[in-house]
């Protein structure tokens, strides 16, 4: 990964951990919450065609997160490490009376009009949805546990993008069953545990100025993922 915000000193001082979480934060005004595609989805300018088709795409990426979480956990070598991110793949596979978050994707699905085996066969995922999304999963399989960890921090930004479609979308698009907008508002405290998590590790791992400044680039290539996503998604649908 090339670096993206700016070369590091290796001699300059680490940042506190209060500075580096303040500059992991500040990328937040890169997170696809400012893309275009967004912006038309979450201020009701999207069609019927183009949310359909948004919701199949973000469908492979549901999928492989319980993938990306495996690689991570297939790396780690601690095991109180372990015993927290098991239950990431458990709360999108579901486990006992819990359907799981891939599951309430395809009650999306449903309510946007989209057939189930229309989802399930991915015919609707464009290529660079598809490149984009297992470039997420390949670099969680070859980079250190931590540094994988890191890219999740996405996170960080992700309660609020739920937040706006939960208060935008009723009278937005009333013509989508609200039943189906159960998967944003499970996973606004889902996020926010996995982000205290994950920064404990990051704001741990990550001591020198080099390898901080290494931590932001890894955020910054989650955050092209999720923006390349849209990038793909918007070239295929919009009109
Ligand atoms: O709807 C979104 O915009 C959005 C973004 C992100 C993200 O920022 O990575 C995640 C999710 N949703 C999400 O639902 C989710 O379960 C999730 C897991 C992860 C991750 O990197 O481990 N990101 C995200």
């Amino acid at each position: 990964m090339a670096a993206r915000t700016g070369a590091a000193q290796s001699n300059e001082p680490p940042w506190t951990p209060e500075q580096f979480e303040a500059n992991l934060r500040s990328l937040g005004r890169r997170y696809h919450i400012h893309h275009p595609f967004n912006v038309r989805l979450n201020s009701g300018q999207c069609t019927p065609d183009e949310i359909r088709g948004w919701v199949a795409n973000r469908f492979y990426y549901q999928i492989n997160i319980p993938l990306k979480d495996a690689a991570i956990l297939s790396n780690c070598d601690d095991r109180e490490t372990r015993r927290l991110w098991v239950q990431r793949i458990l709360d999108h596979d579901g486990y006992d009376e819990d359907a799981g978050g891939i599951e309430s994707w395809a009650c999306l699905a449903d309510a946007v009009g989209l057939p189930r085996d229309a989802l399930w066969s991915l015919e609707h995922v464009v290529p660079g949805v598809r490149f984009a999304v297992d470039a997420y999963v390949n670099f969680a399989r070859r980079v250190p546990w931590q540094e994988a960890v890191c890219s999740s921090l996405t996170e960080m930004f992700a309660p609020q993008i739920h937040k706006d479609r939960l208060s935008g979308w009723p009278s937005l698009y009333p013509w989508i069953d609200q039943n189906g907008l159960h998967y944003f508002r499970s996973r606004i405290p889902l996020a926010s545990r996995d982000v205290e998590h994950g920064l404990a590790v990051t704001l741990d791992y990550f001591r020198t100025r080099e390898a901080q400044q290494r931590a932001l680039d890894i955020l910054q290539f989650k955050l092209d993922i999720l923006w390349s996503m849209l990038d793909s998604v918007e070239k295929a649908y919009a009109q």
